[in-house]
């Protein structure tokens, strides 16, 4: 079980920003992308799930095209892609329906402590509000690999310190790839860290 890479390259027009990034994320563990702001870590996101043009030789689930294991995987890149006039209970019965999930919607909402908002309209939500519905969102499509982009964005202290102990526990069973612009407190929790140099992107196992 495993998420390949193989020979990954994106380029926008006059620049190119991942350059033949061969890689395979075993299907447990946390895998932390750590490079400075425009290096390519959403680039190769995107470019994962297909949501930008790539050249490459196969992104694979078990051997199997992405693209056909769709559910295997959960990937919301930004509360900024909230409809504004949905609720959070709306997305996570969307998540739990879509990604066959069991996880329990209220068991995730209280460990959040989302119950006072969930219903409301996510424009009434806070920054750290919408983190936190995005967050919940994982945890119900209970996925086998998970990819975060920058997910502790917008949580207070607190929240992050309790992001890393659900995303520690995650990671025994599930394949967990994130980028943050707080690396100091995933890198402790991190069993691989990625870096992104002049388009390479280099493994901390190589
Ligand atoms: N659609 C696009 N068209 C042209 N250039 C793009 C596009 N998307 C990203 N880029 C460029 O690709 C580079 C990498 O951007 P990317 O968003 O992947 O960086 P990042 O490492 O995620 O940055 P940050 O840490 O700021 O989130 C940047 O130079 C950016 O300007």
């Amino acid at each position: 079980m495993t998420l390949r890479v193989n020979k990954l390259t994106v380029s926008f027009p006059n620049q190119r920003v991942i350059n033949n990034f061969t890689y395979t994320f075993n299907d447990k563990g946390l895998y932390l992308i750590v490079a400075p702001n425009g290096s390519g870590k959403t680039t190769i996101f995107r470019a994962i799930l297909g949501l930008i043009n790539s050249s490459n030789q196969g992104i694979t689930i078990n051997e199997r095209p992405i693209s056909s294991q769709r559910s295997k995987l959960f990937y919301y890149e930004s509360s900024n892609w909230f409809d504004l006039n949905l609720s959070g209970l709306d997305y996570l019965k969307f998540v739990k329906s879509q990604w066959h999930s069991t996880v329990p919607v209220e068991s995730v909402i209280k460990l959040w402590n989302m119950q006072g908002y969930v219903k409301k309209a996510i424009r009434k939500y806070s920054l750290g509000m919408k983190q936190k519905l995005l967050i919940a969102m994982y945890l119900i499509s209970d996925a086998d690999y998970m990819i975060m982009d920058e997910i502790n964005n917008g949580l207070d202290e607190d929240s992050r310190k309790q992001l890393m102990q659900i995303l520690n526990q995650m990671a025994q069973s599930k394949c967990i790839i994130t980028s943050s612009h707080y690396k100091d407190e995933i890198m402790p929790y991190a069993n691989t860290v990625l870096t992104i140099k002049n388009c390479q992107v280099v493994s901390s196992d190589d």
